[in-house]
């Protein structure tokens, strides 16, 4: 694939990339010749005003769209050397590698232990001890052991909302993805569990690639390495997240950073 425009990482540090993606729903195209390459085991904010196009985009990389009937994409996805697209990729296979946290934590009306069993169990592993450390390993990774090691058998809807959020991740990093898609995690948390959750994508980070939509221009300059500001289905800017912050090189980023629309 060609380099992307706005390409500014070496492309050995690559764990995804877009070329000249397009989306559209029915007639009405969301996404515009979307070239991005996001750096491996970085924190890359997606911002952006309202209705640009961040989830639509964050669903292009998994294929969540495929879900979406009247979706249509063109243009390219690579995750590591995987065409997304290819008629021979395995899309229960990419959405193990991407996984995806939402809005609103999701758990699974199953216990706190099945809940991170769940993936695992698809996968094949089934020896109670295998599953019982990977578990256990998933949980302490996302900052949950502590609070949940001696109730595993309880309800998952049991657990608090920032408690929910990270049992989530912990679900999704437990199948060993490489790419954690975050669409705005933290915004149904209360200030001190969003300050721990941001916590958490720091640590996450170290292992994992982490692409995090966010309405907070804050959280973005706090946590992200990278930024990409959308507009219109448009990529507008790339960049370092304090450069772009501190010098953005669009109009329309500064615009936007400064609070002056969207
Ligand atoms: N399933 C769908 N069917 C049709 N149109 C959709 C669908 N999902 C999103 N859209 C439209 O696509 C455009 C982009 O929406 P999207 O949710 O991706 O934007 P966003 O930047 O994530 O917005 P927000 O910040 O408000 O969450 C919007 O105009 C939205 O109405």
């Amino acid at each position: 694939m060609p380099a992307a425009p706005s390409s500014v990482v070496d492309a050995s540090e690559v764990a995804l990339s877009t070329r000249s993606l397009s989306l559209w729903y029915g007639p009405r195209q969301v996404l515009s010749e979307i070239s991005l390459d996001v750096p491996a085991r970085r924190i890359t904010a997606l911002i952006g005003p309202s209705g640009c196009g961040k989830s639509s985009l964050l669903r292009c990389l998994n294929r969540l769209n495929d879900e979406i009937a009247e979706a249509r994409v063109a243009g390219g996805v690579r995750v590591g050397d995987t065409d997304a697209y290819a008629k021979d990729t395995l899309v229960h296979d990419l959405r193990r590698r991407v996984g995806m946290v939402f809005q609103k934590p999701n758990p699974f009306p199953l216990s706190i232990h099945d809940n991170v069993a769940y993936g695992l169990r698809l996968l094949g592993v089934r020896r109670r001890r295998e599953l019982d450390e990977r578990i256990e390993a998933a949980l302490r990774f996302a900052a949950l052991w502590d609070e949940v090691a001696t109730r595993l058998d309880d309800s998952a809807l049991e657990l608090s909302l920032g408690q929910q959020q990270r049992l989530v991740i912990a679900r999704a990093i437990a199948v060993e993805p490489e790419i954690l898609l975050l669409d705005e995690p933290a915004s149904a948390l209360d200030p001190a569990a969003t300050l721990r959750f941001e916590e958490l994508l720091h640590e996450l980070a170290q292992r994992y690639t982490l692409l995090l939509v966010t309405h907070n221009m804050q959280q973005a300059a706090r946590v992200s390495h990278f930024s990409a500001f959308l507009h219109g289905g448009r990529l507008i800017e790339f960049g370092d997240t304090d450069a772009l912050f501190t010098n953005p090189g669009q109009r329309q980023t500064e615009d936007f950073i400064t609070g002056r629309y969207g």
